[in-house]
């Protein structure tokens, strides 16, 4: 059965099974906000034969990257998963199958995580695109962003980079990897098609920080001693200090489509953007006006003030990088590779790094089957790893990745320079400039 077979309203009817009845169906899914809590939005598209293809991804795993793509941004910001929306454009002639195993796939990562689709849109396209909307909430004073690194801080990798990279070879060319083992293989594959988004680390994350995690007191003991909070086995996360989401504590998004409908208004009294008094609206977002009445795009928009500054109250810009909370870290995931990430904060943050290759996490069958250039290649641009990559002070570094462990290491230090150097303390390797361009280009 072709989608043209059952049509738009058919399709629908379908895919508003995965959803909860009770949010999905109107024109806006209407959602409870939690108060003091930050919203937290991440849009990722995919598109057939760029970021998934039959020849390496059949829909299932399709559909579990896409939603994992986007829960990994949110985890990147330290938000706690609400909900998706997606928007799905499909051929005429699709399989009704195809788009259901889609479905299957997204919402068995996004039930790990409790998170329920309450809406999207489907249009017809000669090309299967995924666009997801997610929404997270995150208290300001826990906003993980990128400008925040420090010089001198240590920057930590969640995780061995490569191994998504390495599972894609296997995918595309059978001549890749032909004396590992089954089992080795398919660890490989399995990173690449169903890789996991690290909201778990978070709780670690606020574990070490404590409430004591702002800039003034970074190195200040962790809350518990030794151990890791015990989330439940689907490690979802919750950080211990939001209030639950109701009864029983957890949003409970199972197939029974039982979820506590959202009772309280969206919107606190007051809580309302103030639109000027004339009625008329005018986006609280866009720019001043600059000298000579032209709109500038490229100064920042309202941020006297700071954070809840009298023109913006509900929104927080710190400037060209994004937001800056109070809290001592930075970090972002590495979606586009490590080399991307610790880039990407460095420019945000204006520090730059020494990188050192032999702690960087890779795989132990990499030096089976790849040689040393090959490996550090992969780790440091194969991207879709997406793990995260955090800076932050050296002992809340070092607590963090022996609490972690999987491959977690402290990858390298942030300097006060400009510079990103590729160093080597083994001694084998000249010290070379991290490249930025070494990883997926989509243009
Ligand atoms: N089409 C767009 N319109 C506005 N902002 C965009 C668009 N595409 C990307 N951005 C913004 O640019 C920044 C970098 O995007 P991207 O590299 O895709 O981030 P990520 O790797 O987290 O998905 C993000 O803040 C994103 O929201
Ligand atoms: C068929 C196929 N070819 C190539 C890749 C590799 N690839 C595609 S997109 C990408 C980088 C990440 O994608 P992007 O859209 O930049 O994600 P974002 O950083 O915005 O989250 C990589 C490594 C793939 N996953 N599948
Ligand atoms: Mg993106």
């Amino acid at each position: 059965m072709q989608v043209k077979d059952i049509g738009e309203q058919g399709l629908l009817r379908i895919l508003q099974k995965f959803c909860p009845a009770e949010i999905v169906g109107d024109d806006c899914a209407v959602m409870a906000t939690t108060p003091n809590q930050s919203l937290a939005i991440t849009t990722d598209m995919l598109v057939d034969g760029v970021h998934f293809s039959d020849r390496t991804t059949g829909p299932y795993y399709a559909g579990w990257r896409a939603a994992a793509a986007n829960l990994s941004d949110l985890a990147a910001m330290g938000a706690k998963p609400l909900a998706v929306t997606v928007a799905l454009a499909v051929a005429a002639d699709t399989a009704v199958e195809w788009v259901e195993e889609f479905y299957r796939g997204m919402t068995a990562c996004l039930q790990e995580y409790h998170t329920p689709i309450v809406g999207g849109d489907v249009v017809r396209s000669p090309v299967v695109t995924v666009a997801i909307t997610a929404f997270g909430e995150v208290e300001f004073a826990r906003t993980i962003c990128r400008s925040n690194a420090r010089s001198g801080w240590a920057i930590v990798a969640t995780g061995v980079h490569g191994a998504s990279r390495a599972g894609l070879e296997l995918l595309l060319n059978p001549e890749f990897g032909q004396n590992l083992t089954e089992v080795d293989r398919a660890s490989l594959i399995l990173a690449h098609q169903r890789p996991k988004p690290r909201l778990d680390v978070l709780s670690v994350i606020w574990e070490i920080l404590g409430s004591a995690g702002a800039m003034e007191s970074p190195l200040s003991p962790p809350l518990g001693k030794g151990g890791k909070q015990d989330f439940n086995s689907s490690g979802a996360m919750e950080p211990p200090l939001s209030p639950p989401l109701g009864k029983g504590g957890k949003q409970d998004f199972n197939s029974s489509g039982a979820m506590e409908p959202p009772l309280s208004p969206p919107l606190a009294k007051g809580g309302k953007q103030d639109f000027n008094s004339s009625g008329a609206m005018e986006p609280p977002l866009s720019p001043p006006l600059a000298k000579g009445g032209k709109q500038d795009f490229n100064s920042p928009p309202l941020s006297k003030g700071g954070p809840g500054g009298v023109n913006s109250p509900r929104l927080t810009k710190g400037g060209p990088g994004g937001v800056k909370s109070p809290i001592a870290i930075a970090g972002m995931d590495s979606s586009d590779g490590l080399a991307d990430a610790i880039i990407q904060i460095c420019r945000a943050s204006g520090v730059g790094a020494k990188v050192d290759r032999p702690k960087i996490p890779i795989p132990d069958i990499f030096s089976e089957i790849l040689s040393t250039e090959k490996a550090l290649d992969w780790a440091l641009y194969g991207g879709e790893d997406f793990e995260l990559v955090l800076f932050l002070p050296m002992a809340n570094a070092q607590l963090l990745v022996e609490q972690i462990g999987d491959g977690a290491a402290i990858v390298g230090i942030a300097t006060d320079s400009t510079d990103i150097w590729l160093t080597d303390s083994s001694g084998i390797y000249p010290d070379a400039i991290l490249k930025i361009d070494g990883g997926f280009q989509h243009f």
